[in-house]
């Protein structure tokens, strides 16, 4: 028992001990992930309308460093059938992927009209999925809103977003709600608020002139706090109608996937120590503490102050509790130090929680660095982030909705050295040991997903990094590759 003490403790870190499925409990559901924008492609195609991602990918191709977008990505829109004879290869039990709201609503409501074409390639999606027995987990809002209501009233900075959310969830409970047992309202609405409203980096791309993200418009000090309010209201309104409505008779889930990093603090001083806090506040509270207890947490609202809107007791109500599962998307760890207060901070949501945050302490960085600058490989951070979020969060059920890490997309390496990404094998080893002996300490974990199948448009690094199980050669019409990591998951789910 000793052995299996010790070694369930630290084991993430140290012994990589073999390991499968069967060290999961029974029913853990293992999965790839996925988004719409970053691999489906067939951006103008089937009627689908503009989001905010297809205006800020072409009107600010600087903000890319390959200055690249998603109009072709990797044409899961013609390529689906594939994707999912990949995944079945690889014996996965789920797919997680995200609709895109302007394929379905192309203006964005539902007055505008809802397209049928993409109703059609969603069917299809999901009979592919499960005529080959995978899972469709189904993201509804991963980042990419309707360009029509950003024009039309600012999208999520204004609360007409609410009911336009809510009337595109229930097209979606409706069509898809037979089949699609696992919904998931927002994705990472943290990185969407931040990226978004803070630091510009992300779609719609606003800031403070002070910010990073050399913006047009914006306000870093109070946007991101507006637009997490409505999107948060928009989630409590879309799980009330799911329950009223929808889950009695189609017995599906709801949740919505958050995500954090892990703080250790840069010294064991006081300070050090309640800026880590805060800044796990900032990032994971700034949602989940609204959904466990109906409002902001304490040092948001003392640091934020009137920049932070209030909920209504009603309000406070309907988001308490909003949910079935949480989704937890975890990558990394930093180490946080204490920022102190001074008048010459301008508001911003970057600075608001005071933290020093930095990945290098004394010259040693927390963990080994993937080819994303903010990825520090730190598996024990994993276990930390599971049992903080057990024991202040009231052990919710957890689906782990993204874990995963890149590689640099090295042009001149041959395809057979490119596939050999030993590195994730050793990345999603020690964090599934993580996984397990949170498990193992109580957390209340019920699933797994890899991020991501293929490798996709990443954001901001465009297609310069490689997040995928398989390999997507885009010099060669697409064409997919399963990697070492294809093959180690196939051996690790076969039993
Ligand atoms: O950066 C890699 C991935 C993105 O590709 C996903 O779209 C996003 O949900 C995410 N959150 N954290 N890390 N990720």
């Amino acid at each position: 028992f000793l052995l299996l003490a010790v070694t369930s403790g630290a084991a993430y870190d140290e012994a990589l001990r073999p390991i499968d499925r069967r060290s999961f409990p029974e029913g853990f559901v293992f999965g790839t992930a996925s988004a719409a924008y970053q691999y489906e492609g067939g951006a103008m195609e089937g009627g689908r309308g503009p989001s905010i991602w297809d205006t800020f990918a072409h009107r600010h191709p600087e903000k890319i460093v390959d200055k690249s977008n998603g109009d072709v990505a990797d044409d899961s829109y013609h390529l689906y059938k594939e994707d999912v004879r990949l995944m079945k290869d690889m014996g996965m039990d789920a797919y997680r992927f995200s609709i895109s709201w302007t394929r379905v609503l192309p203006g964005g409501t539902l007055k505008s009209g809802v397209n049928i074409q993409g109703i059609k390639y969603y069917n299809n999606l999901i009979n592919e999925l499960l005529s080959k027995g995978v899972q469709p987990f189904v993201t509804l809002f991963h980042w990419d809103s309707p360009q029509a209501l950003e024009d039309k009233y600012g999208g999520f900075l204004s609360p007409n977003i609410i009911n336009d959310y809510k009337d595109y969830a229930e097209i979606c409970f409706r069509e898809f709600g037979d089949r699609v047992k696992h919904w998931i309202t927002f994705n990472e609405p943290t990185k969407f608020c931040q990226g978004g409203y803070a630091s510009g980096t992300l779609a719609p791309g606003r800031c403070s002139p002070w910010e990073m993200g050399n913006c047009t418009a914006g306000d870093s000090g109070r946007e991101p706090y507006i637009a997490g309010h409505h999107l948060l209201l928009a989630h409590a309104a879309t799980v009330g109608l799911y329950k009223e409505k929808y889950q009695v008779v189609q017995k599906g889930e709801i949740g919505i996937t958050l995500e954090s990093e892990w703080y250790v603090p840069f010294s064991g001083s006081n300070t050090d120590n309640n800026a880590a806090r805060r800044s796990i506040d900032f990032e994971l509270g700034w949602f989940l503490d609204p959904l466990n207890r109906g409002d902001y947490p304490q040092s948001m609202r003392e640091l934020v102050g009137n920049r932070l809107p209030w909920f209504s007791k009603e309000q406070s109500k309907l988001l308490k509790g909003a949910f079935d599962f949480i989704g937890l998307n975890y990558y990394t760890s930093s180490y946080a130090g204490n920022l102190p207060a001074s008048n010459g901070l301008k508001n911003s949501y970057n600075t608001d929680a005071r933290a020093n945050l930095t990945n290098v302490r004394n010259g040693v960085p927390i963990g080994p660095r993937a080819a994303s600058p903010w990825l520090y490989i730190y598996p024990r951070g994993f276990h930390e982030l599971l049992l903080y979020i057990k024991d202040n969060y009231e052990n919710p059920a957890i689906y782990i909705t993204e874990n995963g890490v890149d590689e640099a997309n090295n042009k001149s390496l041959p395809l057979h050295e490119a596939l050999k990404d030993n590195a994730r094998i050793e990345y999603h080893h020690k964090h599934l040991l993580a996984v397990m002996s949170a498990i193992r300490d109580g957390a209340n974990v019920k699933g797994y997903f890899a991020w991501s199948l293929l490798d996709n448009f990443e954001w901001s690094n465009g297609y310069t990094v490689r997040f995928g199980l398989n390999f997507v050669d885009y010099n060669d019409g697409l064409k997919r590759y399963p990697k070492l990591s294809a093959s180690w998951f196939k051996k690790f789910l076969k039993t």
